[in-house]
């Protein structure tokens, strides 16, 4: 059987679709196949398109970064999980969209390195405090390659469903025409409350000022 590919630019290529039925309505999965990973390993990155999006104008779009500990084990220390579901609920109600899934994983960081930085959390560092106590970045992330699916589906404008100016920024300079920010706030719980305060504080996240301080050792 031929397997059709078809080559984005050197490093990234679109390999595989099909209709994906979720509990919020038929999206189609598209997978591209990233073999410009740092450290050599390929890595699979998913698009999850609602509607026709082909020359499509102001539609939403998520950029989700990939958060194996919530997304699969059901970790209550973040907001990632209910973040992915609410937009893949707020673009399927949109009846055109996209939530585009990139595996980078831990801010860019990976696993091994988000899980040592949990257990500094543990002993009650913040977040990016963790992250520096590690050597590594506050944020790793890249956003090039949302950049590069966006233009491959032919999608001319969009309204960026995150509570993060960096990554409506980031985008912008990537020529992702953003015409607007839609918030995409979860309740926080007795684990995230201080997480999601430090990305307030400390990340410039739009986000609510909690009402106490409470579980603030993250
Ligand atoms: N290094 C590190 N990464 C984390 C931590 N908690 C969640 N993450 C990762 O953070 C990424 C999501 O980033 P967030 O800062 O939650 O949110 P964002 O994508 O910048 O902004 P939104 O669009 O509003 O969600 C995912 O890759 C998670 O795995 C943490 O404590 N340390
Ligand atoms: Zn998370």
């Amino acid at each position: 059987m031929h397997v059709p590919v078809r080559v984005i630019r050197p490093q990234l290529h679109w390999v595989a679709s099909s209709p994906l039925p979720t509990k919020h309505g038929e999206f189609t999965a598209h997978v591209f196949l990233d073999q410009g990973a740092e450290g050599g390993a390929d890595k699979e990155h998913v698009a999850l398109v609602f509607g026709d999006i082909d020359g499509a104008q102001a539609i939403p779009v998520r950029v989700h970064s990939e958060c194996m500990t919530s997304e699969v084990f059901g970790s209550l220390k973040c907001d990632c999980k209910e973040q992915l579901e609410y937009a893949l609920a707020a673009v399927a109600r949109a009846g055109r969209g996209a939530v585009i899934y990139l595996r980078q994983e831990g801010r860019g960081i990976g696993l091994t390195n988000k899980i040592r930085a949990y257990g500094l959390q543990a002993q009650g560092h913040d977040t990016v405090d963790a992250n520096r106590l590690l050597g590594l970045p506050d944020d790793a992330r890249k956003y090039d390659i949302a950049a590069d699916i966006l233009e491959f589906f032919g999608v001319k404008s969009i309204h960026l469903l995150t509570n993060n100016p960096e990554k409506v920024d980031a985008l912008r300079g990537l020529g992702v025409e953003v015409i607007g920010r839609l918030p995409v706030i979860i309740e926080p719980n007795p684990y995230s409350a201080g997480y999601l305060d430090t990305k307030r504080r400390r990340m410039a996240h739009k986000l609510p000022r909690l009402a106490t301080a409470a579980g603030d050792a993250e």
